[in-house]
């Protein structure tokens, strides 16, 4: 893929664009079976599965600097690498597809329209120096997710409310030059710090969630988005993620299934049938409602009726919910997707030994590890010897990066089952 950004040296985000993008995929081969071969003897290895090179990103999370008369959507960047960081303009980044490049020029006549003065975001030096005290600007962060149809949501990270009155008044405009725009929303983020979003959320359109359909289930899936919630950064290898999980469960048809670290829900619905208990557990309030809206949606329909009956959702830690559930609701097969630091030496244990021994026949006999981090999965399956890893498949989630998904189905080895 060619970039005119990373050529002048603006951008290095993009870490492999110079690989071709087939050797990007082998070497991701390689170093994940690096780390699960000696776990995963005898598992059957499935090709790979790939992505467009380019524009397959669905969401952008753009630094705002600038000026409110010229503001600047991109990166912090430093050119030469000493120097002071400043604004980069990444809004024609070719990760991005064309519906999410053009929603920019409309969103930077907003910021213009509505004075909404950029925030200085140049990183602090020491504690609290003078130049802290006079951080000045509203304006810190831009994101920005499309939907397969085109449709956009957009969150404005803001320092305070105090621009949102103009941020209303101007919407009528924003909707009419971005007729796109399906969710407009503030995310108030006071602090001057490395977490992204704050804790409110304010949304400015009538409509609050995205429809994300993928090609999952016949006719479809809609997963509803809302803002605060996560969603798989490449919209197609998503779904060919949902598909593999849906067919290897299927494949060996558990009647029950958490789906821990759940999201809006991807797996957990993908995975549910007429007659299996599914329960998705996550930690963010805004994904599980995210997910019940799907779920009730997909219930009034004839398909989903039978299916979606079993289904449900809570918001809560995960490993406190594997460790503080009734031995007798433990389930025959649980799903996993958890962040990059994995699901950790607590859960693995329980999962290893669930609930007590792992000779109970309570124990769940199937794992579903979907993992963006093959070194932390590599640490946790070695928590878990009895879990080994029958079929594994990698996923090229993020092209030009280092990075990859991987899913493996675990079945509990049959002589700690006897
Ligand atoms: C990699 S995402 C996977 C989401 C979902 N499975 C999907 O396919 O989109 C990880 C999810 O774990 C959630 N999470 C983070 N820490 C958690 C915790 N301690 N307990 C439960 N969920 C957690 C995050 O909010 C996020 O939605």
């Amino acid at each position: 893929m060619q970039c005119h950004h990373y050529d002048a040296g603006r951008c290095r985000s993009c870490t492999l664009l110079e690989v071709a993008y087939p050797t990007q995929v082998t070497d991701k081969e390689h170093h994940v079976r690096e780390l699960l071969d000696p776990l995963a003897p005898g598992a059957r290895w499935l090709p790979p599965v790939t992505s467009a090179e380019g524009g397959f990103r669905n969401k952008a999370k753009m630094v705002v600097t600038g000026t409110v008369e010229e503001p600047v959507i991109g990166i912090l960047g430093a050119l030469p690498a000493d120097a002071a960081p400043t604004g980069v303009d990444l809004t024609d980044c070719p990760l991005y597809p064309p519906a999410l490049q053009e929603a920019f020029g409309p969103l930077a006549e907003l910021v213009t329209r509505a004075r909404l003065q950029p925030y200085d975001l140049t990183p602090a030096r020491g504690r609290v120096t003078p130049r802290d005290a006079a951080r000045r600007g509203e304006l810190k962060h831009l994101l920005v997710t499309v939907s397969p149809a085109g449709e956009l949501m957009v969150r404005l990270v803001l320092r305070s409310q105090e621009p949102v009155a103009r941020l209303r008044k101007h919407l009528p405009w924003l909707q009419a030059s971005l007729p796109a725009l399906a969710v407009l929303s503030v995310n108030v983020q006071p602090e001057h710090k490395a977490v992204l979003e704050g804790d409110v959320e304010i949304v400015l359109t009538d409509r609050e969630t995205l429809p994300m359909t993928l090609d999952v289930l016949p006719g479809g899936l809609t997963l509803h988005l809302r803002p605060q919630s996560f969603f798989q950064t490449n919209t197609d290898v998503a779904a060919a993620l949902y598909r593999q999980a849906k067919e290897w469960v299927d494949a060996v048809a558990p009647a029950s299934v958490w789906d821990l670290y759940s999201g809006v829900g991807g797996f957990a619905l993908t995975c549910a049938a007429p007659g299996r208990r599914v329960t998705g557990i996550e930690i963010s309030a805004e994904a599980v409602a995210s997910a019940q809206v799907t779920r009730a949606e997909l219930e009034a329909t004839d398909r989903g009726l039978a299916a979606m009956t079993g289904v449900r959702f809570a918001a809560a830690d995960a490993t406190a919910f594997a460790l503080g559930s009734d031995p007798a609701d433990v389930p025959e097969l649980v799903v996993v997707n958890p962040p990059r630091r994995g699901i950790g030496p607590e859960l693995a244990d329980w999962l290893e030994a669930a609930p007590a021994g792992g000779r109970n026949p309570r124990s769940a006999r199937w794992v579903l590890y979907s993992s963006c981090n093959a070194v932390t999965l590599a640490h946790d399956l070695e928590r878990m010897p009895s879990l080994r890893p029958t079929q594994v498949r990698l996923l090229d989630m993020f092209p030009q990066t280092r990075h990859y998904e991987v899913l493996t189905l675990l079945e509990r080895a049959p002589l700690e089952r006897a």
